[in-house]
């Protein structure tokens, strides 16, 4: 194992001869690799460097170093790593998330800032309001007939389901709807299943490049590219983007007939026309990047956002007293109505308090995205870092630094009362970066907050909530799985109590 009990110790050239893949096993042998980073940091500090086969590595643990990063290597530091299999569901890296640092990711990521602006993102709330009614009304059936339901399960379709409605004006996570959408219902989940399946296997050519041979015999290559080609398909299938053109064109022609899907696409394909028109861009967006911009935003803003919630909620009924703050602050706000708009939740200062302390102890990606270093690079001043080094921000350890947070491993909202959220944006205030931050920092962190912020606010407010079978909180498994994200490892079974009339 090659690790620096200190950062002066990170050139100790002999530790680089030590065995090729022994800091890889440290992973085989981890369920829960960001854990397991955290319990090497606490021993050696908070800059460590591995070797993962021929990957050189730095973990950085601690909020003062991911500020010196972000002052000092920001650019360097934001490429993504090659993988075979994230590669080619990547469209081969050109999607936005994968992409390496230059021309066409700044491109993309314009695109999506474009699309991902508040004031964009207001546009559709009345859609990510009826979706969460769609969820309370089937709690609330539940509840009056006492039982039991898996928020767990609820959340993530109506994530789903406000995703797809805003990407293309769809929702898939529900019976009905006539039955051609059916049809596309299938696919699309079969889709996202088979996609999950083959994103989780661990590509051992990725980290030693003469045993790629092992991943062609586990036919890796061929089926992400199978499944790769089934995405676009069904992408092509559902958006339909020759036929939107042409009623895009026949409405700004004036045609009275031509509805506009008005979603996330048709405002892609304004881009596009804007881009095209433009003779002074030289990348223009093509249809095929369009498909890659939906199944990144679909991927990455889907379970992320249901994480939270359901992390959220599990930690409010591990702290009564919070949840009834938060029920009164709610109740101030809202007074009698039954329902909490995204607008009442920006007046709830207890509320997202709750939330930013929910992405402190339960980030959704407790390792960040993987990141490499474009060229070589002199770190800290003093250490020679190669091209193509991976820079492993473990969120999970800089969400617990004893320097800036007492005791950091309690669930505290108090802590973020008068902190504003835009404090979380990723470029001050690093102890708090569930959303990474720099050049990378996510995109859709907005509309993520505001999702969760709502879906949470309404869940409170409508029902009380307990265990099953009258057991205390104690008996939550409050232990992440890790995987895409570090959602519980149980489906969160809860009994809901109607609180209002409706
Ligand atoms: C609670 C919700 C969310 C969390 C915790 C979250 C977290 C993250 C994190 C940690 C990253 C990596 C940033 C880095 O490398 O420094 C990221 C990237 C990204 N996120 Fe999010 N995210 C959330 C919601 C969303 C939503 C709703 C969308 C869009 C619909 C979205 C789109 C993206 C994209 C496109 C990237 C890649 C950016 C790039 O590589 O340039 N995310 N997110």
């Amino acid at each position: 194992m090659i690790l620096c009990s200190s950062a002066e110790q990170l050139t100790c050239k002999w530790l680089f001869l030590l065995t090729v893949i022994g800091n890889l096993f440290l992973f085989f042998r981890a369920p829960l690799p960001h854990r397991m980073l955290h319990n090497l940091a606490e021993k050696y500090g908070d800059l460590m460097y591995l070797r993962l086969g021929f990957t050189p590595c730095i973990v950085v643990s601690s909020p003062a170093l991911a500020d010196y990063i972000h002052k000092n290597h920001d650019t360097e530091f934001s490429s993504r790593p090659d993988g075979l299999i994230t590669g080619i569901l990547n469209g081969d890296s050109q999607s936005v998330s994968m992409a390496k640092h230059g021309d066409l990711w700044k491109t993309l990521r314009s695109i999506c800032w474009q699309i991902l602006r508040p004031a964009n993102i207001a546009r559709y709330e009345t859609r990510r309001m009826e979706e969460i009614n769609i969820m309370l009304q089937s709690i609330q059936i539940a509840a009056e007939a006492g039982e039991t339901v898996d928020l767990s399960s609820m959340l993530y379709k109506l994530s789903s389901n406000s995703m797809t409605q805003m990407l293309i004006n769809r929702r898939y996570f529900t019976a009905g709807g006539n039955e051609e959408n059916l049809r596309e219902a299938v696919i699309f989940k079969k889709m996202i299943s088979e996609r999950l399946k083959i994103a989780s296997q661990f590509a051992i050519g990725d980290y030693i490049p003469y045993l790629r041979f092992i991943d062609y015999l586990f036919r890796y290559n061929a089926k992400a590219q199978e499944i790769q080609s089934m995405t676009m398909r069904v992408c092509d299938e559902i958006m339909n983007l020759e036929e939107r053109r042409r009623r895009l064109t026949r409405e700004e022609n004036g045609d009275a007939q031509a509805v506009r899907e008005e979603d996330f696409v048709d405002d892609l394909l304004s881009i596009q026309a804007e881009y095209t028109a433009d003779n002074s861009r030289k990348i223009k967006l093509t249809d095929h990047q369009i498909k890659l911009l939906v199944q990144d935003m679909l991927v990455a803003g889907t379970e992320t956002s249901a994480t939270t919630v359901d992390w959220a909620m599990a930690e409010l009924l591990c702290h009564p007293k919070v949840l009834q703050q938060l029920r009164s602050e709610i109740v101030t706000v809202v007074g009698s109505r039954s329902a909490v708009t995204e607008q009442d939740t920006k007046q709830m200062p207890y509320l997202n308090a709750v939330v930013m302390e929910t992405l402190r102890l339960h980030p959704a990606a407790p390792l960040n995205l993987p990141r490499e270093s474009k060229g070589a690079c002199l770190f800290l001043g003093r250490y020679q870092l190669p091209a193509k080094t991976r820079v492993i921000f473990n969120t999970h350890s800089i969400h617990r630094s004893l320097e800036a947070y007492d005791s950091p491993n309690a669930f505290k909202p108090e802590r973020f009362l008068g902190v504003p959220q835009a404090n979380v944006s990723g470029s001050s205030f690093f102890q708090l970066s569930p959303f990474g931050f720099g050049k990378r920092v996510c995109p859709g962190q907005a509309l993520g907050t505001i999702s969760v912020c709502a879906a949470l606010a309404n869940l409170v407010h409508r029902f009380a909530w307990s265990l099953p079978c009258g057991l205390p909180p104690s008996h939550l498994d409050m232990i992440e799985s890790f995987g895409l994200t570090a959602p519980r490892r149980c489906p969160l079974i809860l009994l809901p109590t109607p609180r209002l009339k409706v």
